[in-house]
């Protein structure tokens, strides 16, 4: 099994509990319930993120995020989309901020 403190192996397990379900898997639990379930949970773990980055304590923060990260790739198997689809939209971002940072250089002169 590969390392799941990775997201794109968490990502991975996820796929792999909707294709091959499992008894008593709360990830299962989660696709068999379907998309409005995963959404109402990505909406209840989003606003304890909130709550939560305005709590001092870094470990609550960090609970919450990762909750919510967690939530966030059901939503992605559920849709068909994966981790590389995602680095690829960030990549081309990459590319749009320096272009933006240029533009905004040329802009002080
Ligand atoms: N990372 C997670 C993870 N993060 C959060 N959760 C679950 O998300 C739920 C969030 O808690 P809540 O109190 O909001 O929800 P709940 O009351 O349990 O359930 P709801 O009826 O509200 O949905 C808890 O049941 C957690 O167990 C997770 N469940 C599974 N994983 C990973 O997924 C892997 C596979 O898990 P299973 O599918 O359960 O085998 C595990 O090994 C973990 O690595």
């Amino acid at each position: 099994m590969a390392d799941k403190q990775d997201l794109e192996a968490l990502y991975q397990l996820i796929l792999d509990r909707k294709n091959n379900p499992v008894a008593g898997s709360y990830t299962d639990y989660l696709f068999t319930k379907g998309l409005d379930k995963i959404l109402k949970k990505i909406g209840e773990e989003s606003t304890e993120v909130i709550v939560a980055a305005k709590n001092p304590s870094d470990d609550e923060f960090i609970y919450e995020v990762s909750d919510l990260a967690y939530h966030v790739l059901v939503l992605m198997v559920d849709r068909g989309i994966s981790v590389d689809q995602i680095k690829t939209e960030l990549a081309k971002r990459e590319g749009l901020m320096s272009k933006t940072k240029e533009r905004d250089e040329i802009k002080k002169f």
